[in-house]
């Protein structure tokens, strides 16, 4: 299965004779066709092998694959699907899963997974697929490439098994733009057009807030794209769940009691998500009860708890369903004419990961059905277009057109593409260094994505030691403030923490063969130490640690520790820097765990004052590990914070991992036991940081704390859990819509309030100082509320400086704070988080 990345069931050659006199639309192309098409003389799968084991071969072949046929394209195989249609996320149990070409640790995408990949992987021209709840939408936007959902009924769907008539339809991928309209225009019998300008783009701002990622990640390149060709008066914006709450009467009996206000879901979209499932859980049983009661089949996790619970569900608001679906379609018509279209994202965020749970998956899935859902029921036409990576992962943004406008949408993402993929370029330049949007990042890429097999990867390999000689990789991490929950974190209560706009630099570099250099360099610029070792040197003390594998993190041994101390005692750092020896240690373990015992310099310098609460460690552990798996085969984010982690793990002593997950992805989090939630601000937070300049070691703080908590387990465990209390209210209010300012300063009033709660807490836990007490004192004079941030001791203070506070107040507790010898900085929180570059040295 893992030739072809697993795509197909079976591959042949399939083509139709033809003496047609005119010339063939699709000549020339190649295609491959999900395994639910009939194909002449061949049992078709369904996905499952007791579906192949009990059913003969097709008699004849569908008429939409006769169509592409017909029209000069050649078939090459059958590709693996889910299991009865019955999943969007492309894992098979029985044939594999067909490997993600953009993403090979993530799902494909189902149920037309194999066609999918097959495109993405560059093995076909285009391939068609089906979609009922999003089978070809899902895939398409899961791997990168272009993937198009017809007008319900406008292509015939005979000869492909059935598995919701009211949303089944015949869809189709390609990467290019031209061919997914040329294919279109043949399945659909339509004649070339000139393109029509849309009329309006409506791009709801409720539907992106269901992104993961940020959302003007999306936004900004479509809007852009659309301005430039057609104008910025054609966009507008809109509510979308309002629209349909409003418009479709009959929904009120899917809408669920108390959704309404739900943070992260659209609940009128949610609502006709239930009417689709609902309506399609009818016909499936319709269609298959039968067969599935009778037969028995093995189907895989997930996929068999729902085939299941259609086959047993009863027939309650089918005739409901269908009013949704009539009042729908009615409503969107209005919305959109003839010519308008609707933009939202196809799906709420990247690929998840392969294997995950399914009960994991499933605010997933409730997310993506409320969006799919869109054109399911209404049974538009939509088309999902790649819009490039974020964190080296596939988006994607659909657009939708008026049921029997496919034509019409075709035209236009034809015409728009070339726009959107330069708009691409454009905003990935803007946003600098990040992670995916590097030259060497999209070759490697590109390498490993064209099928070559071990002949790409031999050369790749070549080329990147070449490039590696060549090259100084260059990585930044930010440092990071919390705003309730420290320490406390530690114990598995909620803390809540961003990113702040103050970095640690790394740069990494390797000798050329003519540098003749042996030696591992480190360099701390800012305080001008340097530290240098024979590779041989480390090799041999470190003799007895094993071998490197850089894609799997794994903790420094206590052993090990003792072993690389003595690496550092061999240099004599000054006692007034003695607390680098930690960071030191760590850096040593983070480059031979990940890049072995090779000659590197590395130089090191910081804009984040160390040992102050900002998690300077983690912003060194994070920059570091970035620069060192920049140019290895294992480059994810989530690598990058595990081997910090491990770092920190050194310096720290008990980590929660909260200051490397800030570090590694920018942003406003909650955080609880390893766990990250990203949060949505609504609210701009303006944070004066007061550093009191009294040095402190978070190891030491961590371990009094630690050690209270052994004398009083009862009342430090009531303590713990009132932070988290307190840091779950602080992210509720920060992600709470506030439309004016008398709701921003009653947020504002809230959040002061808890962070005096939060502070007092972390008084009971003994990590308050003198100094810390003096900034309290001075901020409440203006009527102010601060809190430590980080471990306590000294370190920084947080004051929140109200939006419509005046510029003269907050000159006259700068100037009081610093007339007391601290240093004032107002930071911008919750920016990106760690970026990386490359630059020639040659
Ligand atoms: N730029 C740097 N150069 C050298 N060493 C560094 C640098 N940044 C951090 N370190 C190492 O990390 C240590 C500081 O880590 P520590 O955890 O005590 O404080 P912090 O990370 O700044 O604060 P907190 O963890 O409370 O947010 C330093 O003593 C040093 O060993
Ligand atoms: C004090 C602490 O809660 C935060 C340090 O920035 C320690 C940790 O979470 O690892």
């Amino acid at each position: 299965m893992e030739s072809d990345n697993g795509a197909f069931m079976e591959k042949f050659i399939l083509e139709a004779s033809s003496s047609s006199p005119h010339e063939l639309a699709l000549k020339g192309l190649t295609f491959a066709v999900k395994d639910i098409f009939d194909l002449d003389g061949y049992v078709t799968g369904f996905g499952n092998p007791d579906w192949a084991r009990t059913h003969s071969a097709a008699t004849s072949t569908a008429p939409a694959v006769l169509a592409v046929l017909r029209e000069g394209a050649t078939c090459i195989g059958k590709t693996v699907m889910d299991e009865m249609a019955y999943s969007i996320n492309g894992e098979n149990k029985h044939y594999g899963t067909p490997k993600n070409p953009c993403a090979p640790d993530r799902v494909p995408g189902g149920s037309s997974s194999g066609s999918a990949v097959a495109v993405a992987a560059m093995l076909v021209d285009f391939s068609l697929g089906t979609d009922t709840g999003g089978s070809v939408r899902v895939p398409a936007s899961f791997c990168g490439i272009l993937g198009f959902r017809p007008s319900h009924g406008v292509v015939s769907t005979t000869g492909v098994i059935p598995m919701a008539q009211s949303f089944d339809t015949v869809g189709w991928f390609a990467r290019d733009a031209e061919i997914l309209n040329r294919v279109g225009r043949v399945l659909l019998q339509l004649p070339i057009v000139e393109p029509v300008k849309p009329s309006h783009i409506i791009i709801p701002e409720d539907c992106f807030q269901l992104l993961s990622i940020p959302s003007d990640r999306v936004t900004t390149v479509l809007v852009k794209s659309v301005e430039k060709l057609f104008g910025g008066h054609i966009i507008k914006s809109a509510n979308l769940g309002d629209y349909v709450k409003d418009n479709v009467p009959t929904l009120k009996h899917f809408m669920v009691k108390g959704h309404e206000n739900q943070e992260y879901n659209v609940a009128s979209l949610v609502a006709l998500s239930s009417a689709l499932r609902q309506l399609q859980r009818h016909e499936f049983k319709n269609n298959h009860g039968e067969w599935v009661s009778t037969v028995k089949p093995d189907l895989g996790p997930g996929i068999s708890e729902r085939v299941w619970e259609a086959v047993r569900s009863t027939d309650e608001n089918i005739d409901v369903c269908t009013s949704v679906k009539t009042e729908l379609r009615a409503a969107f018509t209005a919305l959109l004419g003839d010519f308008g279209i609707l933009a939202i994202p196809t799906t709420p965020g990247p690929p998840p990961k392969l294997q995950t749970e399914p009960t994991t998956l499933e605010t997933f899935r409730v997310g993506a059905f409320s969006l799919l859902a869109v054109a399911g029921v209404s049974g538009f036409c939509q088309v999902s277009i790649p819009l490039g990576t974020y964190d080296n992962l596939p988006v994607e943004v659909s657009m939708l057109a008026k049921h029997g406008s496919d034509g019409f949408l075709l035209n236009l993402v034809e015409t728009l593409y070339e726009t959107l993929k330069k708009q691409i370029e454009i905003t990935q330049e803007q946003s600098g260094l990040e992670l995916n949007k590097l030259p060497l990042f999209s070759r490697i890429m590109e390498l490993q994505s064209d099928g070559l097999g071990s002949e790409a990867s031999k050369m790749f390999n070549w080329e990147r030691e070449r490039e590696r000689e060549r090259m100084e990789v260059r990585a930044r991490a930010p440092g990071k403030i919390i705003l309730a929950g420290e320490h406390a974190v530690v114990h598995r209560s909620t803390a809540v923490a961003a990113s702040i706009d103050l970095y640690t630099y790394v740069s990494l570099s390797f000798p050329t063969h003519s540098d003749n250099d042996d030696k591992l360099k480190l360099h701390f610029k800012d305080m001008d130490l340097e530290f240098s070792w024979p590779v041989g040197r480390i090799k041999a003390a470190l003799s007895k640690v094993g071998s490197n594998d850089s894609s799997s993190p794994k903790s420094c041994s206590p052993e090990t520790i003792k072993l690389i101390a003595t690496l550092v005692e061999e240099h004599n750092i000054p006692e007034a820097n003695i607390t680098l020896a930690a960071g030191v240690s760590a850096f040593l373990w983070l480059y031979t765990s990940i890049q072995g015992y090779k000659p590197a310099k590395v130089v090191i310098t910081s804009e984040l004052p160390l040992s102050s609460g900002l998690a300077s460690s983690s912003a060194l552990c994070v920059s570091l590990c970035a620069a060192l798996l920049a140019l290895s085969d294992s480059n994810e984010l989530d690598l990058v914070n595990k081997w910090a982690f491990e770092g920190e793990k050194i310096i720290h002593g008990k980590p929660s991992g909260i200051d490397n997950t800030v570090s590694t992805y920018g942003n406003m989090i909650k955080f609880r036991s390893g766990e990250l939630t990203r949060l949505r601000s609504n609210m701009p937070l303006k944070m004066l940081i007061t550093n009191t300049k009294i040095g402190r070691n978070t190891k030491a703080l961590v371990a009094s704390v630690s050690e209270r908590t052994f004398r009083h387990p009862i009342a430090m465990a009531s303590v713990f859990k009132a932070v988290d209390s307190i840091s779950n209210e602080v992210a509720t209010i920060i992600q709470s819509p506030a439309h004016d300012d008398i709701a921003i300063t009653e947020k504002e009033d809230k959040l002061e309030e808890l962070m005096e709660m939060n502070q007092g807490l972390l008084q009971c836990m003994g990590v308050s100082h003198a100094s810390i007490e003096t900034v309290l004192r001075t901020t409440l004079k203006f009527k102010l509320a601060s809190k430590l941030t980080g471990a306590g001791g000294g370190g920084c203070v947080l004051t929140l400086l109200p939006t419509l506070l005046s510029g003269t107040v907050v000159d006259k507790v700068i100037a009081e704070l610093e007339a007391c010898g601290f240093q004032c900085l107002i930071a911008g929180i919750g920016g990106k988080g760690v970026q990386i570059c490359f630059d020639s040295l040659s």
